[in-house]
């Protein structure tokens, strides 16, 4: 079973709760974060992001590498939601993620730099 698999089942399971399929926010927490909008789940991302830095900081000082793990699952799962919202998949950031393989981000810095210079004349 591949990760893209897990990722791929969950966003089904996202999409299942959006009101427009019948998520009920009673019984579901995803159903209550698409019911309250985008300033829900948006504000619960910048939450899980900065418990995620917290705990990357423990384990630089011997803290359990698997709150980090933990962290990042919520934020992960959390981003999930959002892509869900705007109408995008785990398939769209992974094809990202493999448009920008083997271009270093060093390279890919100086070419954006060189673009804009470009275009300011
Ligand atoms: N992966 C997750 C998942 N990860 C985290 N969470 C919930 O996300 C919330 C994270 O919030 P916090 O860590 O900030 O804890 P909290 O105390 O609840 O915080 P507040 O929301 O109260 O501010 C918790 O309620 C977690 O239970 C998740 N809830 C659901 N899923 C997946 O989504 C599926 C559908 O869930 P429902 O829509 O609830 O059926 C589940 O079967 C799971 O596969």
């Amino acid at each position: 079973m591949s990760s893209t698999d897990s990722l791929d089942r969950l966003a089904a399971v996202i999409e299942s709760r959006k009101p427009a399929h019948g998520g009920d926010p009673d019984k579901s927490y995803v159903a209550r974060l698409l019911h309250k909008g985008p300033d829900a789940f948006l504000k619960k991302i910048g939450e899980e992001a900065t418990e995620t830095v917290m705990a990357a900081k423990d384990c630089d000082h011997g803290g359990d590498k698997t709150k980090l793990v933990g962290e990042v699952a919520d934020l992960w799962f959390h981003s999930m939601i959002a892509l869900a919202h705007y109408g995008l998949s785990p398939a769209d950031v992974v094809a990202e993620l493999v448009r920008r393989e083997g271009l270093s981000g060093l390279e890919e810095k100086a070419l954006r730099k060189a673009q804009a210079r470009e275009s300011e004349g």
